[in-house]
């Protein structure tokens, strides 16, 4: 039994502008994604998760690297996997005058799906009642999840989402994140690309962060947060000025937020709090601030120059 959904190996691609410079997209990812479960394919804009994705389905070609779906090499033996994925890259046409339902059954009847399967899609995605509505009365995220409906006609072992929620308001990827659960739930594999972080780490088992196209960090969502020092402790002492002195010295990293101190890389608050008092300061409030999928994001891309502000 394979292990790993995915699994690619210095990944490379680069593209050329129509004016002949060169943009390095992916250098060398080294990506793996389990079997069964969500996976958190994570980055910010431009850092080539839509490429990794396009070459991995056989859409665009690799310049280096190798890449296997369910153990096969692919794009050489896509054929023989390509049954068991279903992907939303694009957008997918559907009719606007038919409804969601008839949509469906002409998708099934093109691909040799069975006809059944079209009723039990339209229930995974919560789609149910409304699937005898037409496709151009549907919301934004009512679209999105027919279009994970299509996927699921094929009932694939592996799901790719390129951002599915891009453009979707907060019930909208509520929605989607309920319907991405509920497929890593049932044993699928669902692989789904985000530069949202927050939105993935509450739906997401294993993660995979990505920076100029090359892995960052990976693992479950609880160790690629463990394995930060992005846990904070928030103090309020009277003296800023002291206090900065004695944790630097400390080895820790301190910032100023209003009244308050950010102290990073301590142990834990303890640790803070008996440094300050040896030196006869003493702090009146202190608050641990939990590290979150987002600050270990915006640490771990701010050395490749791509993290936005802290
Ligand atoms: N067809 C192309 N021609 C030239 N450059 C491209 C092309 N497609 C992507 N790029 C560049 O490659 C880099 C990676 O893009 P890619 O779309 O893979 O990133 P991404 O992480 O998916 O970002 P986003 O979330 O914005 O789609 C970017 O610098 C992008 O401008």
């Amino acid at each position: 039994m394979p292990e790993l959904a995915v699994s690619t190996r210095g990944l490379r691609k680069t593209y050329r502008t129509r004016r002949g410079r060169k943009v390095v997209a992916v250098q060398g990812l080294d990506l793996d994604v389990p079997i069964g479960g969500v996976h958190g394919f994570l980055g910010p804009n431009g850092s080539g998760k839509t490429t990794s994705i396009r070459m991995l389905l056989g859409l665009i070609r690799a310049d280096a690297g190798t890449m296997t779906v369910f153990d096969q090499v692919v794009p050489q033996h896509l054929p023989d996997v390509v049954g068991r994925v279903g992907a939303i890259v694009e957008s997918p046409k559907f009719f606007p005058a038919f409804t969601g339902r008839k949509n469906l059954e002409m998708l099934a009847d093109a691909i040799g799906a069975p006809r059944r399967r079209v009723g039990e899609v339209l229930d995974e995605t919560s789609l149910g009642e409304r699937g005898k509505d037409r496709f151009k009365s549907y919301s934004l995220g009512m679209k999105q999840r027919l279009a994970i409906a299509a996927t699921l006609l094929k009932e694939p072992d592996l799901l790719i989402f390129d951002e599915p929620t891009n453009g979707l308001d907060p019930a909208g990827i509520r929605e989607i994140r309920e319907t991405m659960r509920g497929l890593g739930d049932q044993g699928r594999t669902v692989l789904v690309s985000s530069h949202i972080l927050a939105e993935v780490e509450q739906v997401a088992d294993t993660v995979s962060i990505i920076g100029h196209g090359r892995l960052l960090a990976s693992g479950t969502v609880a160790e690629v947060i463990g394995s930060s020092a992005a846990s904070t402790v928030k103090v309020a002492v009277d003296s800023h000025e002291s206090a900065t002195r004695i944790l630097t010295a400390a080895g820790l990293t301190v910032r100023v937020d209003g009244n308050y101190l950010l102290v990073d890389g301590a142990e834990n608050s303890a640790d803070v709090t008996r440094r300050l008092a040896q030196q006869e300061l003493y702090v009146s409030e202190l608050i641990p601030v939990r590290a979150d999928l987002e600050s270990v994001f915006l640490e771990l891309t701010a050395d490749e120059g791509l993290g936005g502000t802290r």
